[in-house]
């Protein structure tokens, strides 16, 4: 028997997920750090970023739940992460990686100090083994060879970069790849939800409403690789 894995348990995994939660709660209604829609309108997305490299602007805990479920279903080895900020997307799905009992996550993120506080949570968490930190641009980052064909992409980081991504990462997906994406509601990502629902684009992608995080939340899309 495989080792069982509850997010609600008290794991050490559990616990740290608890605790950077708690952070990013604190700093979600709070005030300070924030871009207005006109300062951010002005900036690259490595600017944006860069102003705001002390949020964690998490997923909600029920995707995550979902995507550690749709990990173990579907047995993934290769996941590929795009945007890890401080790590707690990454705990999900390596917690999916150590209780499959194999299986690698890549995961990206172009701000250095996130990357090295993520490695820590992660660590912190039990779980950086499972995990492969990738500094830098994404584009750049996951043009380097992966470690075998992907079985599940999370994206997360520019929303704008979604539809290069899924189409740089395209050559390399099994059939069968999962992919989740957050935020798909937001400006930047129409062009990739266009792509990802036309049928000829060889994939399924349904939306999804994910309730029980701060928000009830319609953002996020999964998709399967025909
Ligand atoms: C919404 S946050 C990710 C949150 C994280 N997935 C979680 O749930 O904790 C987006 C992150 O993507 C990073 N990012 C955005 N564009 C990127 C790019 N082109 N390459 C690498 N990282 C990027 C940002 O710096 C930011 O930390």
């Amino acid at each position: 028997m495989t080792t069982s894995y509850s997010l609600n348990n008290d794991s050490q995994a559990a616990k740290v997920l608890n605790e950077l939660y708690a952070e990013a709660e604190k700093q979600r209604s709070g005030a300070g750090n924030r871009l207005t829609a006109e300062a951010g309108a002005v900036l690259t997305p490595l600017e944006r970023f860069t102003a705001l490299k002390h949020r964690y602007m998490p997923i909600d805990r029920p995707f995550g739940n979902l995507m550690y479920s749709l990990l173990r279903a579907s047995q993934a080895k290769t996941i590929v992460e795009f945007g890890t900020s401080f790590g707690i997307s990454t705990i999900f799905l390596a917690a999916a990686a150590r209780d499959n009992g194999f299986g690698k996550v890549i995961t990206t993120e172009f701000i250095a100090e996130k990357a090295e506080r993520a490695r820590e949570n992660l660590t912190r968490a039990g779980l950086v083994d499972w995990v492969e930190f990738r500094v830098g641009d994404a584009l750049q980052t996951l043009s380097d060879p992966l470690p075998g064909p992907v079985d599940f992409l999370f994206l997360d980081g520019e929303k704008s970069l979604y539809l290069d991504m899924v189409r740089r990462v395209e050559p390399q997906m099994a059939t069968g790849c999962l992919i989740a994406s957050d935020n798909t509601d937001h400006q930047g990502a129409e062009p990739y939800l266009q792509y990802m629902r036309d049928p000829q684009q060889g994939y399924v992608s349904t939306p999804i409403l994910t309730q029980g995080g701060p928000k009830a939340h319609s953002g996020h899309e999964i998709s399967f690789r025909l």
